[in-house]
């Protein structure tokens, strides 16, 4: 039984709503919020109460209800038991209001993804008892307030705003590696030092940010202006240039010098690709890894031919900074694996840096698209997309670098090695709404570019060091109609041939792509020839009406609920419907599994006990 709500309480819920989605006939009459039913009734959309006496809201999630109006901090900071409040994805304008300081309890603020503007109130740095924060991709503007008051901030998400003025000190201790992200803002000034996880990929889009460990220096202090008595500290910085030159001119020589052939023949022109020969007959010290994979040495025969270290393209990130070709030619190399479109290799550097190496084979793609794909992808980034590192391109030879991720992948995951996790039903859901969430993302951003995925499955999906999965080989690839029969109706979409390009179902390829790993997710089953005999068998356990068959067994047996995986596998049917067309957008796919996820975390939010991988708010 529930007892009723204070009345202020209940009014002032109402109108909060009221400003959110202005004019009734915007809101949905089953969402309740109205004086004549009690929040706690279980009938008002996305409000929570706590438990066990469920008289006071603890939670409010509004995420993806197209609400257009405005946040009133005010009416909603009036309940005081209120301690998670989320509005993503939404088109919430204005500015958030100083009354958000009144707001003490609340504990995780999220607003990403709406079209709130104007500067941050200073009174968010009152909210004394907040961990996490995420104001992305919004019109945010002006300097952040003085957030590092705020102890037990363990998440600062204000990526893709118009934020600028120095970031303040925080401890970036706290921070886990994606959980502060300030980049393509218009942030100035400089980061001195980067302590725990978190990397340049945290900063990048702020042309004005400088500091060791990002991608630009900060530029040396101005000397004091030279007295008429003292001119030293300008020749001081005269010899200090001068040196960098020499030094430069040294190491051009001396590379120069490495490259030239020494008593050898001369070899023929093209001989350049031909060098770089990846040698992966299975050796001695094969199965030495867990991967059970051979041992090979990723190496070019001889280092007399032409190639100079800059025909390997570094990109932006910091790891790869100092990245020469022949740093990567030279490392040991282990064959991970043979997949359809290459060998994968991991390569361990001098310095310690382990990255993986993929060799692209028989791909029919020009220089130039190879070039301006990999230069967008450097471009847009999004925490759950694994970005290149580095590429090299010649006419035969395609390698393209990215960072180890040395916990593996979904599909190891679930069907080899468990490392010790137990991979629970809420892991899971909060797997698949990342991913869902990265790709609608990316779709938004290289929609124009006619960039998808084009190769998603779950040995493409990898556990970054804190177990966040992330998308790997994103673009790399264009899906392959003919491998893909029960997709290829109304598709046409290869490259070299750009006149048969529909965008449009390039996209829902990947869909349907999507609605296989959901599959994989829910049955625990191994996915043969792209996924068409577990998407057979689903839809025929299906129409016989023995839904709950398909699930993992072991799933139910821990205790996931039954209804709620119905739920996924109603998303994942959809995804995997042979009309494209029919197929939901990769956008509408992230709100339900954020709303499945949020639902599922709710009815364990009160329980801390036995969360295990990102399965956390
Ligand atoms: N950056 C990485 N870090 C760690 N392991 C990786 C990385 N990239 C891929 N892998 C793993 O290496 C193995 C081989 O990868 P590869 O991409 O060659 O295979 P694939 O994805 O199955 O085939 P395809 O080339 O058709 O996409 C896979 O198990 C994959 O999960």
């Amino acid at each position: 039984m529930s007892i009723s709500l204070d009345e202020d309480v209940k009014q002032a819920l109402v109108q909060f709503m009221d400003k959110l989605s202005p004019g009734s006939s915007q809101r949905n009459i089953n969402w309740g919020w109205n004086m004549s039913s009690d929040p706690c009734s279980g009938q008002w959309a996305g409000v929570y109460c706590n438990y066990p006496e469920n008289v006071s809201v603890g939670k409010i999630a509004l995420d993806g209800y197209n609400l257009t109006g405005v946040f009133d901090a005010g009416s909603i900071c009036m309940v005081n038991s209120l301690t998670i409040l989320s509005l993503k994805q939404n088109q919430i304008s204005g500015s958030i209001p100083e009354e958000i300081g009144q707001c003490k309890e609340l504990t995780h603020l999220y607003l990403s993804g709406n079209k709130f503007s104007g500067s941050l109130p200073n009174s968010l740095s009152q909210l004394v008892n907040l961990k996490r924060l995420d104001i992305s991709d919004n019109n945010f503007n002006g300097e952040l307030p003085d957030l590092p008051r705020i102890s037990g901030l363990v998440t600062f998400l204000a990526q893709n705003n118009h934020l600028s003025g120095k970031i303040p000190n925080f401890d970036f201790e706290n921070f886990k590696k994606y959980e502060f992200n300030v980049t393509n803002n218009n942030f100035s000034g400089p980061i001195l030092y980067l302590q725990g996880h978190l990397t340049a990929d945290s900063f990048f889009g702020n042309s004005e940010l400088c500091g060791e460990q990002l991608s630009t220096a900060c530029p040396p202090s101005p000397a004091p202006l030279p007295s008429a008595e003292d001119s030293t500290p300008s020749y001081k910085g005269f010899f200090i240039y001068l040196g960098y030159i020499i030094l430069g001119v040294v190491i051009v020589l001396s590379l120069a010098l490495k490259f030239i052939p020494k008593n050898k023949p001369k070899k023929e022109k093209g001989d350049v690709e031909k060098n770089i020969i990846v040698d992966d007959k299975p050796s001695e010290s094969s199965n030495e890894s867990g991967f059970g994979v051979n041992r090979s040495d990723l190496s070019m025969t001889s280092l007399e031919s032409a190639v100079t270290p800059s025909t390997l393209l570094v990109l932006t990130s910091p790891l790869a900074k100092e990245l020469q070709f022949e740093d990567l030619l030279k490392a040991p190399a282990e064959l991970l694996g043979r997949g359809k479109h290459g060998s994968l290799y991991k390569v361990v550097l001098n310095s310690g840096v382990v990255l993986a190496v993929k060799r692209i084979k028989d791909w029919g793609i020009s220089e130039e698209e190879f070039h301006s794909r990999l230069q967008k992808m450097d471009q847009v980034r999004h925490p759950n997309i694994l970005p290149p590192v580095a590429f090299y391109c010649s006419n035969q030879e395609k390698l393209l670098v990215y960072e180890y991720q040395q916990k593996g992948s979904l599909f190891q995951l679930l069907h080899e090695l468990q490392n010790g996790h137990k991979f629970d039903w809420g892991s899971r859901l909060s797997v698949a709404a990342s991913i869902a969430k990265a790709l609608a993302y990316m779709y938004k951003e290289l929609h124009e570019d006619k960039i998808a995925h084009g190769n998603l499955k779950s040995t493409n999906i990898l556990f970054d060091r804190n177990m966040n999965a992330c998308i790997s080989e994103y673009g790399l690839m264009e899906a392959d109609k003919e491998e893909q029969p029960y997709l290829s109706r109304t598709i046409s979409f290869k490259n070299n041939n750009p006149s048969g390009v529909n965008t449009h179902d390039t996209f829902k390829l990947d869909v349907y792509a999507f609605g296989v790993i959901l599959l994989e997710l829910l049955t625990g089953k191994l996915v043969q020839n792209n996924g068409t005999d577990l998407a057979t068998r689903v839809h025929s356990v299906v129409r016989e009406e023995w839904t709950v068959e398909v699930f993992n067994k072991a799933l139910l047996s821990e205790g996931a609920r039954e209804e709620r995986m119905v739920n996924l596998l109603h998303v994942a049917l959809n995804c995997i419907n042979p009309s494209p067309n029919e197929r939901p957008s990769m956008n509408h796919i992230a709100v339900t599994l954020n709303t499945l996820k949020q639902e599922e975390e709710s009815s364990i939010s009160f329980d801390t006990s036995g969360i295990y991988m990102g399965h956390q708010l």
